[in-house]
């Protein structure tokens, strides 16, 4: 099957000698939802900014829906949504204002315009502020008009920018299930990129982890846990200590391995955390260094970015916390 999206050794520079993308390659099939998960500067915006043809790279190709994005791209434009992260609303205009807008600038006749932002008002739960200010509405339907405005003139591709960004829980989980459905029964082949563990790993069928302009490693969010046997082991201190100390200290201990100190923060494998901890505090403790707190988790997506990346993912939320189990 074509790939819905296909770019390969994408090569972006900025000028300051800033090498925002540096050979990134991803692909993502019809229905299917692919996360770009990475941290502030990693590359994603300007990975989507490439495939949605605002700038060019300097080396690499790519296609989206098999139109080139550098020799088709108003082809391209035809077929993809975007939903960036900051809302592309007119906050004075209604929804169905900006839905009827968008649909006519995307060439649908008035009757069709209308028509179409009343099916899109419908689907989003949106029907009964249609005819309201968009500065009126509260976060999550601002966010679902978003999406619905990205979808007027029926993409193939989707890109979604950090779609649940400031949404409430209850928000983030209606966006969600429309997320999911729009990959499911529309099958649309979905780009989003997340800050949030949790998103990418209910969401994505597949994850790329990007570091410095490149995938450091892809697949499924199961096989990428799965990698990581046994036990994560985090300890915190309330400042960041002498790494030679700690890394002496916990190198010493059997079964406790792939060491990350990241600031105050560490992370470490071990098979069984429950009994590893009581050592790593004793041994931490004799070391001169002792922690704050330690905690044992079943690897988490932000232990699979620990690993490739060596650092955290910023705006992480650290791995569910279990204590001793
Ligand atoms: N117009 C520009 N001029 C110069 N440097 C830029 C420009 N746009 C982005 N950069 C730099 O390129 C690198 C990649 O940025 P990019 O916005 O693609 O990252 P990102 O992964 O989307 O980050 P974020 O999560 O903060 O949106 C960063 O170092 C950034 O500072």
């Amino acid at each position: 099957m074509a790939h819905a999206i296909e770019a390969e050794g994408l090569v972006k520079n900025y000028p300051g000698d800033v090498r925002a993308l540096d050979g990134l390659s991803i692909t993502v099939a019809e229905g299917e939802i692919l996360g770009l998960l990475g941290p502030n500067g990693a590359g994603k915006s300007t990975t989507v900014k490439i495939l949605t043809t605002l700038i060019r790279p300097d080396a690499g190709t790519a296609a989206v829906a098999g139109h080139d994005v550098l020799r088709r791209p108003d082809r391209v434009r035809r077929v993809i949504g975007v939903v960036s992260q900051k809302s592309g609303a007119d906050p004075e205009a209604s929804g169905l204002g900006n839905l009827i807008l968008q649909g006519r600038l995307y060439g649908l006749s008035g009757t069709r315009a209308r028509r179409r932002a009343g099916e899109l008002l419908a689907r989003f739960g949106l029907e009964d502020a249609a005819g309201r200010p968009v500065k009126t509405y509260s976060g999550g339907m601002l966010r679902r008009l978003d999406v619905a405005l990205g979808l007027v003139h029926r993409p193939r591709v989707l890109f979604l920018d950090e779609p649940t960004t400031g949404l409430d829980p209850e928000a983030r989980a209606s966006m969600w299930a429309e997320i999911a459905r729009l990959a499911g029964d529309d099958a649309l082949a979905i780009l989003l990129t997340t800050h949030y563990l949790d998103e990418a790993d209910r969401l994505a069928r597949r994850l790329a982890i990007v570091d410095r302009g490149r995938v450091v490693v892809a697949g499924t969010p199961d096989a990428l846990k799965g990698e990581l046997r046994g036990d994560a082991v985090h300890v915190e201190w309330p400042q960041a200590p002498p790494e030679p100390l700690v890394r002496e200290a916990l190198g010493r201990l059997p079964g406790v391995r792939e060491i990350v100190l990241d600031g105050p923060r560490l992370s470490a494998r071990t098979g069984d955390g429950a009994s590893a901890v009581p050592a790593v505090l004793a041994a931490l403790d004799q070391a001169g260094v002792p922690a704050a707190a330690a905690t044992v988790a079943r690897p988490s997506l932000d232990d699979v970015y620990l690993r490739y990346a060596g650092r955290r993912l910023a705006g992480a939320e650290p791995a569910t916390a279990g204590g001793a189990r």
